[in-house]
This record gives structure tokens, sequence and C-alpha cells, in this order.
């Protein structure tokens, strides 16, 4: 799959020095579930990154999440070298998701530009369940993009580490 070559590219990194924040949304709590569970797996299994290194914290929605990871950066003083914000957004009826959508990415961005800290974005956008579940490794020729996300998170949280 491309996506996990282009990812993990490069040298092996050794993710034990490291401290990672994870902020999910509750929303879609079906798909956030294997998406979080992939994502610590990842972290812990391949990176060797120390459970007790990794925080993780939930909020109501994907809409919370910058909020959130501003306030975590803020609280712990650049302790974290990544933050991961993860969160599942699913088009309904109405044009919510796409407000929703714009501004969550855009806030998310900003926070990474803005501080010294590394924000993986964790957000999937979908039209529909079966799009959301195939993304978090649930059915046939899924692929669980939490386990990208942590990658992303290892090797950005190395280079930007002072
Ligand atoms: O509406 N759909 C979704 C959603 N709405 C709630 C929103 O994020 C926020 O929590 C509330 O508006 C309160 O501020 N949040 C999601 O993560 N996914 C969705 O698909």
């Amino acid at each position: 799959d491309s996506t996990i070559k282009g990812i993990e590219a490069g040298e092996k990194y050794d993710g034990s020095g490291l401290r990672i924040a994870i902020v999910h949304a509750r929303w879609n709590a079906a798909v956030i579930k294997p998406l979080l569970e992939g994502c610590v797996r990842k972290l812990v299994n391949e990176y060797g990154v120390k459970t007790k290194n990794i925080i993780i914290e939930s909020v109501p929605g994907s809409w919370e999440l910058p909020g959130h990871c501003q306030t975590l950066i803020r609280k712990g003083y650049g302790s974290y070298n990544a933050v991961i914000a993860i969160g599942v957004l699913i088009k309904g009826k109405t044009m919510h998701f796409e407000y929703i959508s714009e501004q969550v990415s855009s806030a998310l961005m900003n926070l990474s530009t803005e501080t010294s800290t590394p924000v993986i974005y964790g957000v999937l956008n979908v039209l529909n369940d079966e799009q959301a579940l195939l993304r978090a490794g649930v059915g046939e020729g899924g692929h669980n993009h939490g386990e990208d996300w942590a990658a992303a998170a290892v090797e950005m949280g190395i280079k930007t580490k002072v």
C-alpha cells in the first residue's frame, strides 16, 4: 500500500523516548474504537513508545478536537512530541459535515504550524459507515489508518525533538 511505504520510508524510528497525546472524538464510536486501538498498538508494538507516555483523552465530537489539542499543547508546555487528533465525520443529509470538516481541518493545520508540536490529522471524512469501517481496518480489504497516524506521529515527533 503506497500510503504505508510513503509514511514509513526511511530509517526505523525508535519511539521509546517520545511522549504522545491522542485526542479522540466520541461520535461514531464503533469506528473510533478500532482506529484508536490500531494507533496505540502501532505506537507500542512497532515503535516502542512506552504506554505511560501515551496520553489519551476524549471529546464529544470532531468539532472539539482542535480546541482540546491546543489545551493539551499549552498545558503540557511542549512536553508532547506529537499530538494525534482522531475523529470520524460521516456525511449526513445536511451540510453539517462540510461545515465541521472544513473548520476542523484548517484549525488542526494551524495548530500544527503555530506551535512547535506536530498535530497529526486523524480525521476520517467519509460518505457512509462502510467507508469509515474500511478505513478503520474493519471489513474485507480494509486498512486501519490509525496505524499510519501512529507512524506519522513518531516520525514527526523525532524530527521536531529539540
Ligand atoms: O454531525 N456529525 C458529526 C459530529 N457532530 C458533532 C460535533 O463534532 C460537535 O461535537 C457538536 O456540534 C457540539 O459542538 N461530530 C463528529 O465527530 N462526527 C460527525 O459525523
